[in-house]
């Protein structure tokens, strides 16, 4: 029997008087894709910045690998709906510069890291270029090879395809497949419920900050699902019927 590799355990956060996260429990195994989806305001992108020690916790604890998580460590990486990449420098010099300025790696160790991270992302001919002359998905590829070059050991992504055009989202969804394909543990918040469906080895449901179901995606996206992911996941397929008859 394996071990998880990331450990939730009663996690909550509150702010004032708004319980965000009421004990959230969840192990995930090495080599899963968990896809997190849930109605607006659940409380998806406050659980993977918990999980990525972005936002506070009131009480429970994270865990990966046995040890719990610290600022800083680089146990978890998480990659967001803006790329926020430095406009001044080549996509090779984002990449790099966590690599130089956090872990303290010579120039041009970082380079070719930086390198080998943007091959992993299909970009490997583009290093040169600044994020002006990419587009928004090649930008997006470019922020997943800043943080694969930290080597995490849990990927977190957050809406990744959200800020792109829809003829853009593609490119983003294949490069986190593949990546889940090459065995990367990874949580996914998207509203890209087909690809959520393909891609995860379990779906959690978050409603108000718990998780009503966890399960794999045969079992969520089927009507034996529990009566609120049902509810739910039928505006996507109505979205999807109306999209059909326009
Ligand atoms: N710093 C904060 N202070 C107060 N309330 C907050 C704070 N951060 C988040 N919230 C509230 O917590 C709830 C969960 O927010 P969160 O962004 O995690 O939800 P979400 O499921 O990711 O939503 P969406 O799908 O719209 O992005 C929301 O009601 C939000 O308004």
């Amino acid at each position: 029997m394996s071990t998880p590799i990331l450990s939730v355990r009663a996690l909550e956060r509150r702010v004032g008087n708004t319980e965000i996260l009421r004990r959230i429990d969840l192990d995930v195994m090495p080599g899963e894709a968990i896809g997190v989806i849930g109605p607006s305001g659940s409380g998806k992108s406050s659980l993977l910045r918990c999980i990525a020690g972005l936002d506070e916790v009131s009480g429970g604890a994270v865990m990966v690998e046995g040890r719990q998580t610290r600022p800083g460590d680089g146990a978890v990486g998480m990659v967001f709906q803006q790329f926020n990449l430095w406009p001044h420098l080549t996509a090779r010099e984002n990449v790099a510069l966590a690599l130089k300025l956090v872990r303290r790696m010579p120039a041009a160790d970082a380079a070719a890291k930086a390198d080998a991270a943007l091959a992993r992302v299909g970009l490997g001919a583009l290093g040169g270029r600044k994020p002006a002359a990419l587009s928004g998905g090649q930008q997006q590829r470019v922020a997943i090879a800043r943080t694969l070059a930290m080597e995490p050991r849990v990927l977190l992504f957050d809406e990744p395809t959200a800020a792109l055009d829809p003829e853009l989202t593609t490119e983003v969804l294949d490069v986190i497949r593949d990546l889940a394909a090459a065995g990367t543990t990874m949580l996914v918040v998207s509203h890209e419920m087909g690809f959520v469906a393909r891609l995860s080895t379990r779906v959690v449901f978050l409603d108000h900050g718990v998780v009503v179901q966890a399960a794999p995606p045969a079992e969520l996206f089927s009507p034996r699902a529990e009566p609120r992911v049902r509810s739910f996941l039928q505006t996507y397929l109505d979205r999807v019927a109306w999209a059909r008859e326009a």
